[in-house]
């Protein structure tokens, strides 16, 4: 089995599976090995009965108490047993397993392993795993694989496979030169590869996982140097004058530019009307306003006979950017014809707008990936604007760059990144950093509270939308998903129509759906039809809607701060006073401590650092900060010590070796290609 093979060639796959495997984005055999545990199960000491944890997985050694019982209820069987020690009891149930009534003994001696949770006032456990004493005692302090699933895939499946494959699979030779590997104390990658997905113990999985991370920041860094290498040739093609229309746009606007958009505007312009190309990175907090400064250098652009593009990564979020864009120019009375390039143009739309394109009668071109197909052919492409670039890849940013002669780029980005890691990541553009808010704004009033929370909640967000204002509600999961204790999109916002009157709206949102019908949501919350909106984090980049006030977030622990931040720049962008519920699932004290630093600050820089210095960096268990960034495993929080060494790392071998054409670094050239070419987009939420 070769790693380019498709995972239909694995035995037991069929068309079924390999449709649900699409879904996650797995598509060949590599695929699969690249797709890394979401957390692992640890097999930790059984406890007694007085001992488990409301809210935790817990693994509870015990005596069956009295007999036990079986009953039918609609069309389930219930198997239900109790466990009783002098202090307390704990109510074990199973649905549809009726053999179990005759596995179990009464007055026998188990462990049992599920999450314990509070019903009726009674503690319980459903479907909790069984055991013998010895069984478990040889899973004591093991690792399991907890793979991310879709409805209809189980874990043991995945586990399965990934076996089957790392069994029967070619050996990937190393492409890593031993020097560096005994250096930085890497790992083989073959081992690393399959001690990552199935690890002996802890020690061993920060082994096998160094290695990978390593991997992937060695091979972005790498991407990234050899690019700017490449494009070393730094003369402004497209020199350009200061324009009246954008003082115009700023003289208009209904409020002042903050003192840092005025900055960062002036270090764009400067940048654009000088001598060199403009290769820059505006790094700016959520909701600072980066959007008219993309604008404003679009319009610098056009108003010297040039054409901007801006690529942004969802649909939703182009669309809002072209009707806003298309505003201000309707506003002011602009002259420039501005197009929207995505996926779900129809055959016709597309011909007529490629054809505005080459003949550059359209000067500003906003859309998404579309933007860079080959079709597209641009007349004096002059600026390249990618919006929260971390949702692409080098090759992609590349590409885009390679429709006109040397265009300038501007990158966009609201990741709190500490500016020694930027200068790493983003090695190939200047910085600058936008570090205010616009004055006026409320601050968002937080709290962090438990799922008891939801009635007060609710009728706050009723409240709420008496008042005018919108409401977001964010779930960690699309749907239902075997051994996830967490709530889904679809299921709650069912919940949420019957918890709330009639005449307010509820929808959902995920990246799942069909681009018409995302945008079609989106429109229409933005147009105040919708007013509840249930969504995964694909809601997290970029949106704006100013009415909504409310974030509401379940199961905030499942995500990173960082990434609960970005959730919270989706409210207080307006005039309003806005509020952000976040809904611990559990009652864990050291999760409400982290979650309490978003209450304390709001500075995106802050809270991610603080986030990191409670987790600690051995963490590996921790959520990934977010989706920052391209990368699979790495977290550059997390990992900020492997990106320095990675960094280190593609500078020596780049000093010998500029571009890769020494046989010893070979195989690496060649897996850097594959890198840069293979690249898929995480799978939507
Ligand atoms: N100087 C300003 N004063 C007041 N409001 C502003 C200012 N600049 C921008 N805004 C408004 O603030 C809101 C957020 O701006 P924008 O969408 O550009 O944020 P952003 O930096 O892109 O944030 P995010 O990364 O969260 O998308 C918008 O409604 C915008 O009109």
């Amino acid at each position: 089995m070769r790693e380019q093979d498709s995972i239909r060639s694995i035995k037991g796959i069929g068309e079924k599976t390999e449709k649900l495997f699409t879904k996650l984005g797995i598509v060949t055999v590599g695929d699969f090995l690249r797709y890394y545990p979401r957390d692992y199960d640890e097999y930790k000491e059984p406890v007694s009965v007085s001992e488990a944890e409301e809210g935790k997985k817990t693994a509870v050694l015990g005596r069956i108490a009295g007999r036990v019982g079986m009953s039918n209820t609609g069309k389930r069987t219930v198997v239900t047993v109790s466990l009783r020690d002098e202090r307390s009891s704990l109510q074990l149930t199973w649905y549809n397993m009726p053999f179990l009534r005759n596995t179990l003994r009464s007055g026998g001696l188990y462990i049992f392993r599920g999450i314990v949770v509070k019903k009726g006032g009674r503690l319980t456990m459903e479907q909790p795993e069984i055991f013998g004493r010895e069984d478990y005692e040889a899973m004591l302090h093991t690792l399991y694989p907890v793979y991310s699933l879709t409805k209809g895939l189980t874990n043991k499946l995945m586990v399965k496979t990934m076996h089957q494959i790392l069994d029967s699979r070619e050996i990937t030779a190393e492409y890593l030169p031993e020097e560096y590997r005994n250096h930085y104390q890497l790992a083989e990658y073959n081992y690393a590869l399959s001690h990552t997905h199935f690890p002996k113990d802890k020690k061993d999985l920060v082994i096998g996982r160094k290695r990978l991370v390593f991997d992937e920041f060695l091979f972005f860094i790498l991407s990234v140097r050899m690019m700017k290498e490449k494009n070393m040739d730094s003369r402004n093609a497209f020199a350009m004058k200061p324009v009246w229309e954008t003082e115009n746009v700023i003289e208009n606007l209904p409020y002042p530019l903050t003192n840092a958009q005025k900055r960062v505007w002036n270090e764009i312009e400067t940048n654009m009307t000088g001598h060199t190309r403009m290769s820059r990175l505006v790094q700016g907090d959520v909701g600072s306003g980066k959007t008219i400064i993309a604008f404003l250098s679009m319009i610098l652009t056009a108003a010297n006979g040039y054409q901007a593009a801006l690529m942004v990564p969802t649909e939703v979020l182009a669309r809002q950017h072209y009707e806003e864009l298309c505003k201000l120019l309707e506003k002011q009375g602009m002259p420039f014809e501005a197009v929207l390039l995505t996926g779900s143009n129809t055959a016709r739309e597309k011909r007529e707008r490629y054809e505005k394109i080459v003949s550059g009668t359209a000067r500003l071109v906003v859309g998404t990936h579309a933007l860079i197909q080959e079709k597209v052919i641009y007349e004096n492409l002059a600026l390249v604007i990618t919006d929260e670039q971390h949702r692409f890849g080098v090759g992609q940013r590349e590409n885009l760059s390679k429709k006109g002669t040397k265009p300038h780029v501007l990158v966009m980005s609201a990741t709190p990144i500490p500016r020694t890691l930027a200068i790493i990541l983003y090695g190939d553009l200047d910085i600058s950093v936008m570090d205010e808010l616009p004055a006026k704004r409320l601050p968002i009033k937080n709290c962090v509270v438990d799922t008891s929370y939801r009635p007060k909640a609710y009728s706050f967000i009723q409240k709420q939308v008496q008042e005018g204002r919108q409401v977001y509600v964010i779930c960690p999961m699309v749907e239902e998903s075997e051994g996830l204790e967490a709530e889904n999109v679809l299921d709650y916002s069912q919940k949420l129509k019957e918890a709330l009157p009639g005449n307010i709206q509820v929808a959902y949102l995920h990246g799942r759906m069909k681009a018409a019908e995302k945008n079609r949501i989106m429109e229409q919350f933005a147009a105040n039809e919708i007013q509840v909106l249930v969504s995964t984090t694909v809601i997290e980049v970029g949106v704006n809607v100013p009415n909504a006030t409310v974030m509401m977030v379940e199961n905030a622990e499942r995500f990173g701060l960082a990434q609960l931040h970005q959730l919270r720049g989706r409210v207080g962008r307006g005039e309003h006073q806005s509020y952000c519920i976040f809904v611990q699932g559990g009652q864990d004290a050291e999760t409400k401590e982290r979650l309490e630093i978003l209450v304390k600050s709001n500075d995106g820089f802050y809270i991610a650092g603080e986030d990191l210095r409670l987790r600690g960096p051995g963490d590996l268990f921790g959520i990934r900060q977010s989706g920052l960034l391209e990368f699979r495993l790495a977290d550059i929080f997390q990992d900020a010590e492997i990106l320095k060494e990675a960094s280190e790392a593609a500078g020596s071998i780049l000093a010998l070796d500029r571009d890769l054409s020494l046989p010893q670094n070979a195989r690496l050239r060649d897996c850097l290609q594959s890198y840069t070419k293979n690249r898929i987009e995480t799978p939507g939420l």
